[in-house]
């Protein structure tokens, strides 16, 4: 008889499982709210940790009635929502990796990321129009009252395992490969564990906090949200998608929510500070926003002024890091950003975890000034892309510094140098680096020159090649709704007067915005097509 008595039925919620971590706050709080969002008939409704528990436990029933073994994959397709939240949580609870997918996927996309994940199970929101999805997959539904399984999933055969561990996988985040097929970064209950309880050690958030979160629930920036609101024992307001297209109804919704937190996007904030810069001074004035939290791209230094100054009294955090480790660092920047600054501190890695900069020769670069590339050492490693072996052996690779220990560190193609004060700074990505009749051009060094210019909101720079032209530098700017479009000869001129002439666009293309991916970030693959046609 084992000592420590009978064997659990289903020993499910081990030490570092997601849905242990991010539900502790129902037992010492079942009454604090975990979720605000837009109720369907209109207005706010608001779900405590008891009720989150609750309705995890339900969903966790129905699914655990479906024969379905340690490993099989369950589809999620939904907004942020608690119902969402219930379900991945469930599906964290009984060991079936969840694979989160928006609604404004296209059919061909889900249908790439089915053939890729081969899930067990498709859920949707209740008022989900997704149809279609392929046998053998079953399909269900995501409602308050837990799930309701339309079609079951096919036999499987017989359980092979009954408990869940750390390293068993609890999410898969299929992104754009470059190849164009779908890669899915497969992440450990481990790995997100680890990185929610490296940020936790910095105490950012209180219980009377209300994090709004932006990010669509594919990209791994949503369950961030999801994980550093509950982990806090504060409560998360999923902003709808339809909220966020218009600037006026996303401070609003701010406001009628009593937002504390704003986690976006930098490329969200570009609208908002275009066209709403009055409204959002009254939220700063109204000093109800405690902090704004930004992730996915560099944040424009100017546009981070712009967003400082009508904001003065919030807390500045960058969170930098590969959806392969969730994330990696969380830097609280100045606030106002000193006047010189033209990249920003992506800090040093949370506790557990460190950025090393090796030097194209293989070197550690240890000193202020070289460039290297980030390597990641940290137990919130990826467990690997999902069936693609090659693809992960050429990001997990064997510590270029220990070979012979056998540990494995994230490549991850980011640059940044050291500064003085022993925090790196972002250079860019090692493939968005280049050349220009020869010289190395760091594109973000000329976005932030074009930015500069009197009246111009926003610059993105690329090389394109114009048909059969040779490639050339080009520029994309936005300007204030306040003043005329800029004269491409004085931007040019006062480029100029500070970098090479190699680094001066070649063109200026004045645009109202910037075409975005689906998780928002700028889409520099899709700028091409706004060269205009040939004359
Ligand atoms: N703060 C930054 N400054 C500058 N470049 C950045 C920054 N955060 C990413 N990036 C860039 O984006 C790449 C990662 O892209 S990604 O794999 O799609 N993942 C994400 O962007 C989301 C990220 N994993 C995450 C997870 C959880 C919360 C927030 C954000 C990085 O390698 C960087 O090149």
């Amino acid at each position: 008889m084992n000592p420590f008595g009978p064997r659990p039925p289903r020993a499910h919620a081990s030490v570092d499982n997601l849905r242990t971590y991010l539900l502790a706050g129902a037992a010492t709080a079942p009454h604090r709210p975990a979720v605000i969002q837009a109720a369907p008939g209109g207005g706010l409704e608001t779900l405590t940790y008891g009720e989150l528990a609750e309705r995890t436990d339900a969903c966790a029933e129905t699914l655990g009635a479906l024969g379905l073994d340690v490993g099989d994959r369950v589809l999620i397709e939904s907004d942020t929502s608690a119902d969402a939240i219930a379900a991945l949580l469930a599906c964290a609870t009984l060991g079936l990796p969840f694979v989160p997918v928006t609604p404004q996927l296209p059919d061909e996309r889900l249908r790439a990321i089915i053939d890729g994940a081969e899930p067990a199970l498709h859920l949707q929101a209740e008022g989900g129009r997704r149809t279609g999805i392929p046998a053998p997959v079953g399909t269900g539904r995501i409602g308050p009252a837990g799930l309701t399984i339309e079609r079951p999933p096919a036999p499987r055969g017989p359980r092979r395992r009954r408990t869940v561990t750390p390293v068993d996988t609890a999410y898969i985040i299929f992104t754009s490969g470059t190849t164009g097929r779908p890669k899915g970064v497969a992440m450990s209950h481990r790995g997100v564990v680890s990185f929610l309880r490296g940020v936790r050690t910095y105490s950012i958030l209180t219980p009377d906090d209300r994090v709004a979160g932006t990010a669509p629930l594919q990209f791994d920036f949503a369950l961030f949200d999801i994980g550093f609101a509950l982990s806090h024992g504060a409560a998360l307001i999923p902003v709808p998608h339809d909220r966020l297209s218009w600037p006026r109804r996303f401070l609003a919704f701010l406001r009628e929510t009593g937002a504390t937190r704003i986690n976006a996007v930098p490329s969200l904030w570009r609208p908002v500070l275009r066209h709403e810069p009055g409204m959002l001074a009254e939220l700063g004035r109204s000093e109800t926003v405690r902090g704004v939290l930004f992730s996915g791209e560099a944040f424009p230094p100017d546009e981070l002024r712009r967003l400082q100054e009508l904001l003065p009294t919030a807390q500045f955090l960058n969170l930098y890091g590969p959806t392969e480790v969730m994330a990696i660092s969380l830097t609280r920047l100045p606030n106002p950003l000193p006047p010189d600054a033209v990249r920003l501190s992506i800090g040093s890695a949370v506790p557990g975890a460190e950025m090393t900069l090796i030097a194209a020769d293989g070197r550690i670069v240890d000193e202020p000034g070289p460039v290297g590339e980030i390597h990641l050492r940290s137990t919130s490693l990826f467990s690997g892309y999902w069936n693609d072996p090659e693809t992960t052996r050429t990001t997990l690779v064997p510590d270029p510094l220990d070979p012979a220990s056998g540990r494995l560190v994230l490549k991850t193609g980011d640059l940044a140098s050291l500064g003085p004060d022993g925090d790196l700074y972002f250079h860019g990505r090692a493939d968005s680096q280049v050349q220009i009749r020869g010289n190395r051009v760091e594109l973000g060094e000329v976005e932030g020159r074009v930015a500069a210019f009197p009246g111009i909101t926003g610059a993105v720079a690329a090389v394109l090649a114009h048909d059969d032209d040779e490639p050339r530098l080009h520029a994309f700017v936005t300007h204030s709704t306040r003043a005329s479009a800029p004269d491409p000869k004085d931007v040019a001129a006062f480029v100029r007067t500070v970098l090479p002439a190699y680094m001066v666009p070649h063109h200026l293309h004045v645009v109202d915005t910037f075409p975005l991916t689906p998780n928002g970030k700028v889409d520099r693959a899709a700028l091409g097509a706004l060269l205009p046609p040939r004359p």
